[in-house]
């Protein structure tokens, strides 16, 4: 069985792939620090909580957060004596290479999903990530990775506001009654939920316009489908893309490698 971890700037999320389902899917916060007994401490008492039979005999890591990699490579090795396939580095192959300039290290989260999103739909795709940053990444006719878009995240823009202006609050993002806000709060959420609606309405048409294609938008990521609700932003809503794409990256490893 496959463990395959995602490790984004906030959140990191492990998941068990049987070979046909994940049979759970667990959530902590990121921290570069956490060791590897207590990812497993973790780990096993959630597996156990939910009575799932896991003989984990591959991991695969995407990590957004280069320091998290350490640990879980320890991980790896003493509680499932495997090494891992992370994502990103030379030895781990992509079914496609990304077309970018130079030098350039593609977020593996990013590579991820043009892998999942490609294996689902074919080629010619804007994959919509809502993270720590919202992503729009570019997938080619034949799957590459093509660039994209980094725009800040919806809770950080909203933490921005807070963080730098004194009278505002923290404040959660919801869908605001109305545009006009008439208290403080939902000020606040109209200008980051509809110019959020914008961004992402005016980044997508003009990637199809600087293309001169159609393209299909596939989003993901937790607050995606608070937006799919109130606009159809989206042509698909996958809240496992990233997952599934570990899943397609591993089973590409598995069966081009030669052991
Ligand atoms: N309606 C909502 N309001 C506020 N937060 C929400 C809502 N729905 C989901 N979320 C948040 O979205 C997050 C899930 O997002 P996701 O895993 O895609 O990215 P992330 O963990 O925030 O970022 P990263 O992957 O960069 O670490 C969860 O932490 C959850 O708290
Ligand atoms: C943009 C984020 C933070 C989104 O998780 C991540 O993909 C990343 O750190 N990317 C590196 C730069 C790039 O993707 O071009
Ligand atoms: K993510």
């Amino acid at each position: 069985m496959l463990l395959a971890i995602d490790c984004g700037n906030t959140n990191t999320v492990f998941s068990i792939w049987d070979g046909e389902k994940f049979l759970c899917t667990l959530r902590t916060s990121t921290h570069h620090a956490r060791t590897a007994d207590a990812y497993f401490t973790w780990y096993s008492t959630l597996v156990k909580h939910y009575g799932i039979e896991a003989d984990i005999t591959d991991v695969i890591i995407s990590s957004t957060v280069p320091r998290v990699v350490f640990n879980l490579r320890v991980f790896a090795d003493r509680f499932f004596g495997c090494r891992p396939m992370v994502v990103g580095k030379p030895e781990c192959l992509l079914p496609q290479a990304p077309r970018v300039d130079a030098g350039t290290q593609v977020g593996p989260d990013r590579l991820v999903n043009t892998a999942g999103a490609f294996d689902r739909h074919g080629g010619n795709l804007i994959v919509v990530d809502f993270g720590t940053a919202t992503t729009f990444d570019v997938v080619g006719h034949d799957g590459a990775y093509e660039g994209g878009v980094i725009a800040p995240g919806v809770n950080l823009s909203l933490e921005a506001l807070h963080m730098a202006a004194a009278a505002l609050p923290h404040v959660d993002i919801a869908k605001p009654q109305r545009v006009v806000g008439t208290n403080t709060v939902a000020c606040m959420q109209s200008g980051v939920f509809w110019g959020y609606v914008g961004l992402v309405r005016e980044i997508c048409t003009r990637i199809k316009a600087e293309r001169d294609q159609q393209m299909m938008i596939v989003a993901t990521g937790g607050l995606a489908s608070l937006f799919q609700q109130t606009e159809a932003l989206f042509d698909a809503f996958e809240e496992d893309l990233t997952m599934h794409g570990l899943t397609v990256i591993h089973r590409y490893n598995k069966e081009n490698t030669p052991r």
